[in-house]
């Protein structure tokens, strides 16, 4: 089939060339790009200096004629302007902005944006791989899941579904390199700012937070309110989440791993670790994988969890191809099955 990516000079859109240059289905036939038309791949991408290709301006009525799929990777409020007619004139949109993941009411507070309409946001299928496939298989319009909220869902979502998630706080922490802001300057993304640096920013402010508990609900049937403070770690990609919620009585570390275990044994990027091993962002890194721990901290009664992703792979990129191969019914690890690059 042949795809469009949109965004094309950003840290998503290169990410999704690398993926879709080498999926044996797919072929990019083009780059859009609101800034840098006329400009050929190799100058805005160095790496990618073999591909010969020039960045295009947008013009639905001529892609649509072009293309099957439409990618978009752009900041948040562009899809919600551009995405909805490429689903009228029967392409499949993949969006990895947050524009269609919440309802307009949320969108509005979280974001500070103008929302999409709500008639297109109601179209929008969540494309949380593992937990969402069936209806992944009919979508044309697919909201990719945001890269914190894809770790804590995948985390927490088979423990609420256990029932083993007590009323009480819920706290996340998470740690992301700085890729995750993508390639636009901002100062606390400069070198100097990052390299021997931690910091959390966007506390209790985070546009995941309503994306977190809204599928927690929806698809954990768990109602909950969290904590959620992000950080930035000084390093290119990865994320780190851990999370903290109370246990109800009676359940034990041994039970999580296995409800974990379970739910999770025929979805070939989720790897529980080994008891006593705790996830590692570098274990995953340049892969789609997801890995977990989980643990019952018994003397004050919390779950402790951890899950670590690469956030332009399982967090953007990755996930998007994930859910392209399963409305295509193709396998779904299909130009997915790059190993991490270690160390
Ligand atoms: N980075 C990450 O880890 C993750 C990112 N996301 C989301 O994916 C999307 C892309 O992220 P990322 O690639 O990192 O961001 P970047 O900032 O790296 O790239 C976004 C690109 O969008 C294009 N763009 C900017 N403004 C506009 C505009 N007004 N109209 C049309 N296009 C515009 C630009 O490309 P050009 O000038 O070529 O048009 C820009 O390079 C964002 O919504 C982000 O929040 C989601 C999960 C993880
Ligand atoms: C490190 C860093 O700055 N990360 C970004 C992630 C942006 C993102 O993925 O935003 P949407 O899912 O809302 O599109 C942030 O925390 O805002």
């Amino acid at each position: 089939m042949k795809v469009a990516v949109l965004g094309a000079s950003g840290y998503g859109s290169a990410e999704l060339i690398r993926l879709l240059e080498n999926h044996p289905h797919v072929e990019i036939e083009a780059l859009i790009s609101s800034s840098q038309e006329g400009e050929g791949l190799m100058n805005v991408y160095p790496h990618l200096s073999h591909i010969n290709r020039t960045l295009e301006k947008w013009d639905v009525e001529q892609l649509s004629s072009r293309v099957d799929a439409v990618f978009f990777a752009a900041p948040a409020g562009v899809s919600s302007q551009l995405l909805p007619e490429v689903v009228e004139r029967g392409l499949i949109a993949i969006d990895l902005a947050g524009d269609f993941r919440l309802t307009p009411e949320e969108y509005r507070v979280w974001y500070g944006k103008e929302p999409a309409m709500n008639s297109w946001i109601s179209k929008a299928v969540y494309g949380l791989s593992e937990w969402n496939r069936e209806e992944i298989k009919t979508a044309r319009l697919l909201t990719n899941p945001g890269c914190y909220a894809t770790a804590t869902l995948l985390g927490l979502l088979p423990l609420a579904k256990a029932g083993a998630i007590a009323k009480g706080p819920l706290i996340i922490d998470g740690k992301s390199g700085v890729s995750g802001a993508g390639r636009g300057l901002q100062t606390n993304r400069l070198f100097s700012e990052v390299e021997g640096n931690l910091f959390p920013y966007k506390v209790a402010e985070h546009q995941h937070t309503p994306e977190i508990e809204h599928y927690l609900e929806r698809m954990g049937g768990a109602s909950h309110v969290v904590t959620f403070t992000p950080q930035i770690v000084p390093m290119s990609r990865g994320i780190l989440a851990t999370i903290y919620a109370p246990v109800e009585a009676g359940w034990t570390t041994h039970q999580l791993r296995e409800a974990v275990a379970t739910t999770y044994h025929e979805h070939p990027f989720i790897r529980l670790c080994e008891r006593g091993r705790w996830p590692r962002t570098k274990d995953v890194t340049g892969s789609n994988f997801c890995d977990l721990q989980v643990k019952v901290d018994e003397r004050t009664g919390m779950i402790i969890t951890a899950v670590a992703i690469d956030n332009l792979m399982k967090g953007a990129a990755g996930q998007a191809v994930q859910n392209l191969n399963i409305i295509m019914g193709w396998q779904e690890t299909m130009g997915l099955k790059m190993l991490p690059l270690y160390p």
